[in-house]
């Protein structure tokens, strides 16, 4: 850490997710404070999209070879070398964020501080023992996992995301409580690698967000593949003997588990860094709000990312955030906003889940006649070779100016059938266009998606 008393600089970040992406070559005469409490690459590259999806895949080759007999080809599911898949995973993580790190410390126009960061005044941080200031912060401290307010929970073993895929051992019973996309993927992973899952969902289905008949789908996927999903149920008390986590749960009876993970949620880092001191106005759950250049109300501030409201938590999201900001920060006359037209999102289960624009529901309240388009993955070529019988994909569409709203899939690599969809949504193509303008190679299972559309009615 530098020694200067209250040192200077031109910028400071706040993070080093998306916020350690921002400082680059035209920077190189500015000064840069770089704060990150915690490994370099923020929640991402740690213990968000990029471990998940390494296990999801592990996963995926578990459930492939259960589910080989369909096709006619034996194989038997003799368990998964958990260490070993932990170690490779984050033997592959654990140097990249080292070496992001090595990186920036070697830089000599950046310095870089190890403790979190709060306001103590305009554009003043204070971080361990330093006080610093800077001529422009950018705020991008993101999130933690939420606890939820179980009886006794503090007093028993439990994980989140950050600790759950870093275990010493696959666990023989998982309880998983929360119906979210980390619920959704760690159950996904744990039962797909041979522990017992059972998740706890306080709503109605898994994935709530998502368009309801997609959440049900998903919801009777994961029953028929084992996992106990549990909807409409809360756990009211944990107590743990014997390495064991006992939940009481509201709809009466008890749960016994060997790992509790928790996937309630996230809450703001942005009520740890005195905000108001700072000049910040932030929402209710601490988020600094923004305007379309990602500025603060607080001159020189700006926020990104899953800390800034309105939030979105994903990654891609993030990332434009931060590129915008790099740009506003070297061309504050001629600021630009985050090119996010249409964010989509996916979440990475067997089978895969993935949406952009609005549910039915949603386009029904804007007053549009609204059309909608739904085909089954067993309708199309691809969807036969899969032995498919209950994937789906669902299209929401303007049927007077042909604009497509919105797009819903459950199956199969639906996150990358997804993106023609996402492409005409952007481009502003009409349903007709995207279905006939363009020529579908047969069979591939991208004529899930032409198809769909060919289904949206006149
Ligand atoms: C299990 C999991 C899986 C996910 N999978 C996906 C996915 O598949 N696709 C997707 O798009 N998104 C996914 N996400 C969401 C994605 O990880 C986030 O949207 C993204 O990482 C947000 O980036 P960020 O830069 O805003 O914040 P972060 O990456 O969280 O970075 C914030 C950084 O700020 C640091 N910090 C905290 N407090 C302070 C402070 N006071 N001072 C200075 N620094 C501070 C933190 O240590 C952290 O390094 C997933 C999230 C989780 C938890
Ligand atoms: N594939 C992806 O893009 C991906 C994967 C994982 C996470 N993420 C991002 O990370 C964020 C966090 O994910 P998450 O799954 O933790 O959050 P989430 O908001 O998606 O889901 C939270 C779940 O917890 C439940 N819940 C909330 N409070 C509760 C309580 N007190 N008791 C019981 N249940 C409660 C909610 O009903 C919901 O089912 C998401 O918003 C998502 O954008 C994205």
């Amino acid at each position: 850490m530098p020694s200067t008393a209250q040192p200077h600089y031109d910028l400071a970040i706040l993070g080093t997710g998306s916020g350690n992406s921002i400082p680059n070559e035209a920077m190189e005469d500015w000064r840069i404070a770089i704060i990150e409490p915690d490994v370099f690459g923020g929640t991402c590259l740690n213990r968000g999209c990029i471990p998940s999806k390494m296990f999801v895949h592990a996963a995926d080759v578990g459930r492939t070879i259960r589910t080989a007999d369909r096709f006619g080809v034996h194989g038997t599911f003799e368990g998964a070398d958990w260490p070993a898949i932990r170690d490779r995973v984050f033997g592959r993580i654990d140097p990249i964020a080292a070496g992001g790190e090595a990186y920036r410390r070697e830089l000599p126009n950046i310095d870089v501080y190890d403790h979190p960061a709060r306001f103590v005044g305009e554009r003043t941080l204070r971080t361990g023992d330093t006080t610093l200031t800077a001529d422009r912060v950018v705020l991008a401290a993101g999130t933690r996992p939420f606890v939820p307010t179980i009886d006794g929970i503090d007093d028993v073993d439990f994980h989140t995301s950050d600790s759950i895929m870093r275990l010493d051992a696959l666990p023989d019973r998982l309880v998983v409580i929360g119906g979210g996309a980390v619920a959704a993927e760690m159950a996904h992973v744990f039962d797909g690698l041979g522990s017992s899952v059972t998740m706890l969902v306080r709503g109605p289905r898994l994935l709530g967000e998502e368009e309801p008949e997609i959440g049900d789908a998903l919801t009777e996927r994961f029953r028929e593949r084992g996992i106990d999903v549990r909807t409409a149920t809360v756990a009211k008390a944990a107590t743990s003997s014997g390495g064991v986590v006992s939940l009481e749960l509201d709809t009466g009876g008890s749960l016994d588990t060997d790992v509790l993970l928790l996937a309630a949620g996230r809450r703001s880092n942005g009520d740890r860094m005195d905000l108001p001191a700072g000049g910040v106005t932030a929402d209710a759950q601490h988020r600094p709000l923004v305007d379309e250049y990602m500025r603060t109300d607080a001159e020189g501030v700006w926020a990104l990312g899953d800390l800034a409201a309105p939030h979105h938590d994903l990654k891609h999201v993030a990332n434009a955030h931060a590129k915008a900001i790099q740009h506003n920060l070297l061309h504050p006359d001629a600021p630009i906003a985050p090119t996010l037209p249409n964010q989509p999102r996916a979440t990475f289960t067997d089978p895969e889940v993935a949406s952009v624009g609005m549910l039915e529901e949603e386009a029904r309240h804007t007053g549009r006649r609204i059309v909608v388009g739904r085909r089954d993955y067993a309708g199309t070529a691809y969807g036969w070779a899969l032995e498919d019988t209950t994937s789906f994909a669902k299209v929401v569409a303007d049927g007077d100016t042909r604009e497509i709203l919105g797009a819903h899939i459950i199956g199969p690599m639906a996150s990358i059938l997804l993106q023609p969809l996402v492409q005409a949504m952007t481009f502003g193509q009409t349903v007709e266009q995207v279905a006939t303008g363009v020529v579908w190679p047969h069979p591939a299972l991208t004529e899930v998606v032409e198809q769909v559309l060919l289904e949206v009615p006149a």
